[in-house]
């Protein structure tokens, strides 16, 4: 896993960078800090993060979720595309972590647009599903641990509403899903993923080779039963 968008040379990206990334000051502060961070490699690239928010500002979206916040790149970003009512909410485990978003956040003035739920992942989606709150959200960011991509990704698909998106990220790892020879329980699980992604017919989809890999899957209308 690495911040910068995969196979392109250096000096490709650098004038990528260069000539489209508007990253608010906000936000470059906050990747320079988690450079230091040991796991500093798990931050969302911030072309990225623009992608996102242009697709939540097309979207119109109201209401997302966010699997895995880390410090807090990609919900910043979103928050910040919101408008003024707008709500993220966020999962992660790290109290540690996430006290790093959480001053970055305050810092933008985006704190109160933001529900941060510190527990596994799995049980705060199974908590909103049981909530009512299937189908009311626009758009959902998948970025956590990847053995649990397949539950994430069901639940998400439970909880967006018939014409919202999900973006799940690192759907490359690094190149090693098409490398044969890697076969770690880790790539073979993203690597069944992505393939049940292609087969399934609930959604359109789009891999799209940024940064590690993101697939976006648009959620289809469900035919009545
Ligand atoms: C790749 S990082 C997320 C990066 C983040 N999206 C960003 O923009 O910087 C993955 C995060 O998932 C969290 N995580 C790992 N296992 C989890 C679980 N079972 N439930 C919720 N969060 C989890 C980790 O604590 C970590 O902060």
């Amino acid at each position: 896993m690495g911040k910068q968008t995969l196979g392109l040379e250096q000096y490709i990206y650098d004038y990528l960078q260069s000539i489209s990334l508007r990253e608010p000051e906000i936000l470059r502060q906050l990747r320079h800090e988690t450079d230091q961070q040991p796991l500093s490699q798990m931050q969302i690239s911030p072309e990225q993060g623009q992608l996102m928010a242009l697709l939540v500002q097309l979207m119109g979206a109201k209401k997302t979720l966010e699997v895995g916040v880390f410090t807090g790149y990609s919900s910043l970003i979103v928050a910040l595309a919101l408008p003024p009512s707008g709500k993220v909410v966020a999962c992660d485990v790290s109290e540690e972590y996430t006290a790093i978003a959480r001053r970055y956040w305050q810092q933008a003035g985006v704190a109160d647009k933001i529900d941060l739920h510190i527990a596994p992942a799995m049980d705060t989606l199974d908590r909103l599903l049981a909530n009512g709150e299937a189908e009311t959200f626009d758009f959902a960011f998948i970025d956590a641990d990847k053995s649990s991509y397949d539950g994430y990704y069901e639940r998400a698909l439970q909880l967006v509403r018939p014409g919202g998106l999900i973006a799940i990220d690192n759907v490359l790892w690094s190149g090693r899903v098409a490398d044969r020879e890697v076969q770690d329980n880790r790539t073979k699980t993203i690597r069944a993923f992505n393939q049940k992604l292609h087969q399934d017919s609930r959604i359109t989809l789009s891999l799209v080779p940024i940064a590690d890999g993101l697939t976006l899957a648009l959620k289809l209308p469900q035919p009545s039963s």
